[in-house]
């Protein structure tokens, strides 16, 4: 995958990317953007402000997630950045997670496709060398609460609403054994049977408690928490910090990474069902009525 700074760029994966936009921060570092991912720097800190901005949901559509994958292999390279803080530009959501439209009526090489950026934006995350900080500022069901995981560190705003969890049972799906084995490595086995079984959202009181988040704060002090969390993390020299994050995490990753194509056959002939088709379809319908 190459990036072409503000030109368009044609992606393996056959997404085609707008011309990135660079402009110049309050502080006067570079801020740049692709379309749906926002880059706030702050070379001074070492500390990069990714905002996912896909409206209205932040679904986790192939072309966001390609997007976020560039955007964190730029970052990981740069040798200015030691952090990231995830957050979100929809207010009141987080992630709604995978984009379910992703996964219905689409072709077998379409969803091998989307399911190998899936695998990928985890990897990514979950093996970043960097601290990676998310500021829960919304709802975070499924893949939306699998990116939090993949975090260092979870400060989740104080609101009722913001809801955290694996939720794929709900939609008669299967979280996948990478998704399990990060929530059984967050809130241990016994908390992640029940949540997975039971396919649990967990309100901010409840996720705290269960250790899915590490901390709930009010609304307005989420990003200045994520900085002082940050700042305590990037106290400790990188490259201890590093290796101990490898250690812990190394056997995890290698779980998928030693069986990448065989996942992702499975998900293929799995979402390819009749019967899961009818369920996701169902699902999405609901969604849409909630409204009406
Ligand atoms: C072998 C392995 C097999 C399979 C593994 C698959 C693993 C899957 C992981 C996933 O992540 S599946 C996705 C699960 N996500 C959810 O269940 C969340 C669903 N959404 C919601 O609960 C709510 O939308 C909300 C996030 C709480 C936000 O609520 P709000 O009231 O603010 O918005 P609204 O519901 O009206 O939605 C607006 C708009 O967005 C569409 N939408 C919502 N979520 C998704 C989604 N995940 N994908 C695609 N589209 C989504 C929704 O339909 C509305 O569309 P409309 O405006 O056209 O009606």
């Amino acid at each position: 995958m190459a990036l072409l700074a503000g030109r368009t760029v044609l992606l393996r994966a056959g997404v085609r990317l707008g011309a990135e936009a660079a402009t110049r921060g309050g502080n006067g570092a570079r801020r740049f953007a692709s379309h749906r991912v926002l880059v706030e720097p702050d070379a001074a800190a070492g500390i990069a402000t990714i905002k996912l901005k896909n409206p209205p949901v932040n679904s986790l559509s192939l072309e966001f997630l390609t997007e976020l994958i560039i955007c964190l292999e730029k970052l990981e390279n740069d040798k200015t950045f030691r952090g990231i803080i995830l957050t979100s530009d929809c207010p009141g959501i987080f992630s709604a997670g995978l984009d379910l439209r992703e996964m219905c009526g689409k072709n077998p090489a379409h969803y091998a496709e989307y399911w190998r950026a899936v695998q990928e934006i985890w990897l990514k995350l979950y093996l970043s060398n960097m601290v990676l900080v998310a500021a829960i500022n919304g709802a975070s069901p499924a893949g939306g609460c699998l990116m939090a995981l993949t975090c260092d560190y979870r400060v989740l705003a104080d609101n009722p609403r913001y809801r955290i969890g694996l939720n794929e049972t709900l939609l008669g799906i299967i979280a996948p054994f990478w998704f399990k084995d990060n929530l059984v490595n967050t809130i241990g086995h016994r908390a992640a049977d029940r949540a997975l079984q039971l396919g649990l959202l967990f309100p901010p009181t409840e996720a705290l408690q269960v250790g899915m988040v590490d901390q709930v704060v009010p609304e307005d002090q989420i990003h200045s928490t994520a900085l002082s969390v940050m700042s305590q993390w990037l106290a400790i020299p990188d490259h201890a910090r590093q290796l101990t994050k490898s250690m812990m995490r190394k056997a995890t990753a290698d779980h998928l990474i030693k069986q990448r194509e065989a996942d992702i056959q499975n998900f293929v002939s799995f979402i390819s069902k009749d019967s899961i088709q009818k369920s996701l379809q169902v699902y999405l319908e609901k969604l849409k009525q909630k409204k009406h």
